[in-house]
C-alpha cells in the first residue's frame, strides 16, 4: 500500500457480508482506539483504480458478536482516524411492509431507536463535557442522493427492487419482535426493522463521517397475520443471495462513492461538530480532549 494513498471510505459489512472478497485485499491492520478494539481487524483492500477501502465485519468475521455487543464505538472512531470520511454499510433486516419482499434492497433516510439505552451510544459520555449533535436527518442526504441512483442501476442488471425514503426501527434484538410490537411499528411508520443502524448512525454523525446503510430484506417480521412469525432459518435462508448482490452492489459503487469524497462534494457533516460542545473549553478534561482528538480536530492542542 503506498503510505500516501488515503482510505477515503469505510464500509461496514452485517450478518452475511463477513468480507469483501471481490475487491483486491492489500493488507489487515490489527486496530486498538481509546473505545478498545473494533468487530474485526480491518481489513484495506483495492478497487481495480487503485482507491482503498476499509472493511469491518460487525458481528466479527465468524459472527461471534451479538447486536447489543457491537463495539461500535471502535468500529466508528477506527475508521475515522485512519481517514475515512465516508460510511457505506451494510444490514439485514425485516420487512414491515408487503411491498418490501425477501430479497430486495432498502435505503432508509429515517430511523425509530428501540434500543434500550443499554449500549455506548456516544463519544462523549463520562468525559466531563457536553456535546450535542444534529440527528435530525441521521443519514447523510448528500450520500444518500448519490448512492440511490448508482445502486438502483447496479440492481437493475441484477434483475432485483430497490425502495428508497423509508423508515428503519432499530430494536435491541436478540429477540425477534413480538407481533403486537411488529404491528405497532407498522402504525408508527416503520418500514423496515433491524438491530444495528444505532448507535453506529449516531457515532458516525458525532464523528462527522458521512453515513449510509444499503439494508437487505430477508423476512416479513412478525406482523403478517396467518404467517408464522420470523425465524433465524428464514433469515439464514435469504442472507447467502443478499449477500452476494451487496457484494455487486458494493464494487460497482464504492468508486463512485470514492470520486465525490475525492471531489470534495460531501460538505454539510464535515465541520458539524465544530460547535457542538456546550462545555466551556477551560474546564474540559485534558484527558478528555486527547481521546477526543482521536476522531475529531476540535480537541486537539
Ligand atoms: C441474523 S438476524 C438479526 C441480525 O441481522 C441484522 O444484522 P446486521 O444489521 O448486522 O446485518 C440485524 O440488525 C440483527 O443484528
Ligand atoms: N425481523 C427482523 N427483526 C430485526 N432484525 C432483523 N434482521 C433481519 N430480520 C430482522
Amino acid at each position: 500500500m503506498a503510505s500516501e494513498q488515503k482510505v477515503l471510505i469505510g464500509c461496514i459489512g452485517g450478518s452475511g457480508l463477513y468480507h469483501l472478497d471481490n475487491l483486491t485485499p492489500v493488507k489487515k491492520l490489527d486496530v486498538n482506539t481509546p473505545w478498545g478494539k473494533p468487530s474485526s481487524p480491518i481489513t484495506i483492500s483495492s478497487l481495480p483504480s487503485g482507491a482503498l477501502i476499509a472493511f469491518i465485519s460487525r458481528h466479527g468475521p465468524s459472527h461471534t458478536i451479538s447486536p447489543t455487543e457491537v463495539p461500535a464505538r471502535a468500529n466508528i472512531a477506527a475508521l475515522k482516524h485512519l481517514g475515512c470520511e465516508a460510511i457505506v454499510a451494510f444490514s439485514a433486516v425485516g420487512s414491515l411492509r408487503e411491498e418490501i419482499a425477501p430479497g430486495h434492497f432498502i435505503i432508509p433516510d429515517q430511523i425509530i431507536d428501540r434500543t434500550k439505552g443499554i449500549r455506548e451510544d456516544t463519544f462523549f459520555r463520562g468525559e466531563g463535557l457536553v456535546c450535542h449533535s444534529m440527528f435530525g436527518d441521521p443519514f447523510s442526504t448528500q450520500l444518500n442522493s448519490v448512492v440511490g441512483p448508482v445502486v438502483r442501476e447496479i440492481l437493475k442488471k441484477e434483475g432485483v427492487e430497490l425502495h428508497e425514503g423509508k423508515t428503519v426501527v432499530c430494536m435491541e434484538g436478540p429477540a425477534f419482535s413480538t407481533r403486537a410490537e411488529s404491528l405497532m411499528y407498522r402504525q408508527w411508520g416503520g418500514d423496515i426493522i433491524n438491530m444495528s443502524v444505532i448507535p453506529e448512525a449516531k457515532l458516525a454523525r458525532e464523528a462527522e463521517l458521512d453515513y449510509t446503510l444499503i439494508c437487505t430484506s430477508t423476512d416479513y417480521d412478525a406482523w403478517r397475520v396467518g404467517e408464522a412469525p420470523v425465524t433465524v432459518a428464514e433469515v439464514v435462508k435469504t442472507l447467502h443471495t443478499n449477500a452476494a448482490h451487496s457484494r455487486a452492489v458494493a464494487e460497482g459503487l464504492l468508486q463512485k462513492v470514492h470520486d465525490h469524497v475525492a471531489a470534495g462534494k460531501l460538505d454539510q457533516i464535515k465541520g458539524s461538530m465544530q460547535w457542538s460542545c456546550v462545555t466551556a473549553k477551560d474546564v474540559q478534561p485534558a484527558e478528555s480532549r486527547k481521546k477526543l482528538a482521536y476522531i475529531l480536530p476540535y480537541f486537539k492542542d
